[in-house]
């Protein structure tokens, strides 16, 4: 119970944090965070990436969907479910995204199912901030924590950040799957243990 208090108190924290960064800031963050994940050897060979379309104060991804799409990757995006949980359907271009729960931006293409992650060769999660060992702390829904659970062990996971939101240390809880790396404005790709 510990944890999970903290891990709202945290999360509440690193939104506030968010929400105050001056708007050039937040915009400023987008170009090198896509730069490095597209000159990434594993993102360039992807067949297929689950993604990610950024809302509110989250580092943008849309112009990386858009530079994925252009190259010829297969983006899948996530729909979120009643129970939580996260079908995905495919990216078609910034005019098949379509509003959905919670402030989300959707594909309107057909879902696939849950399952489809498993197909990822690539996956992007958003995160509110991610620690050295990969543990990752996100909206609080556990919605990414059964998602990955789904993706195989050799698979790159990568959480995109501002700077200062890589951490020391968060609490961890047993149902909390780690991610493999982050991209951040200034530090760009950072493979984590
Ligand atoms: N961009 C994005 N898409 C995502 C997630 C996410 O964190 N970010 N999700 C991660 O699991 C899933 C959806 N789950 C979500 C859970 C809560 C909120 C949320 O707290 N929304 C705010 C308003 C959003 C804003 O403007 O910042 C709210 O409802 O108050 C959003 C998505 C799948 N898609
Ligand atoms: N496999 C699962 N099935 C059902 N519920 C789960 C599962 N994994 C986690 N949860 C639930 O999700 C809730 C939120 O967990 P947590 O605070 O770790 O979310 P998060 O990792 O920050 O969010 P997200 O994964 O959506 O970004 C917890 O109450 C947890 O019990």
């Amino acid at each position: 119970m510990q944890d999970i208090v903290s891990k709202t108190d945290l999360r509440t924290e690193l939104l506030a944090r968010r929400a105050a960064m001056r708007p050039e800031e937040r915009s400023a963050a987008a170009r090198p965070i896509r730069d490095a994940l597209l000159s990434l050897p594993e993102v360039e060979m992807a067949g297929t990436i689950a993604a990610y379309a950024s809302i509110g104060d989250e580092p943008d991804t849309r112009s990386l969907l858009f530079a994925l799409w252009k190259r010829g990757t297969y983006v899948l995006l996530p729909i979120l479910l009643p129970d939580g949980d996260l079908d995905w359907a495919s990216y078609e271009g910034p005019d098949s995204l379509v509003p959905g729960a919670r402030g989300c931006l959707e594909p309107s293409e057909p879902p696939r199912g849950p399952g489809a992650i498993a197909g990822a060769d690539v996956v992007l999660t958003p995160a509110v901030a991610v620690d050295r060992t990969g543990v990752r702390l996100g909206r609080g829904g556990g919605s990414y924590d059964r998602a990955l659970a789904r993706v195989g062990p050799a698979i790159l996971t990568v959480a995109p950040l501002y700077d200062g939101e890589l951490v020391e240390a968060l609490p961890v809880e047993p149902h909390d799957q780690r991610v493999r790396a982050v991209a951040t404005p200034s530090g760009g790709f950072v493979r984590l243990s």
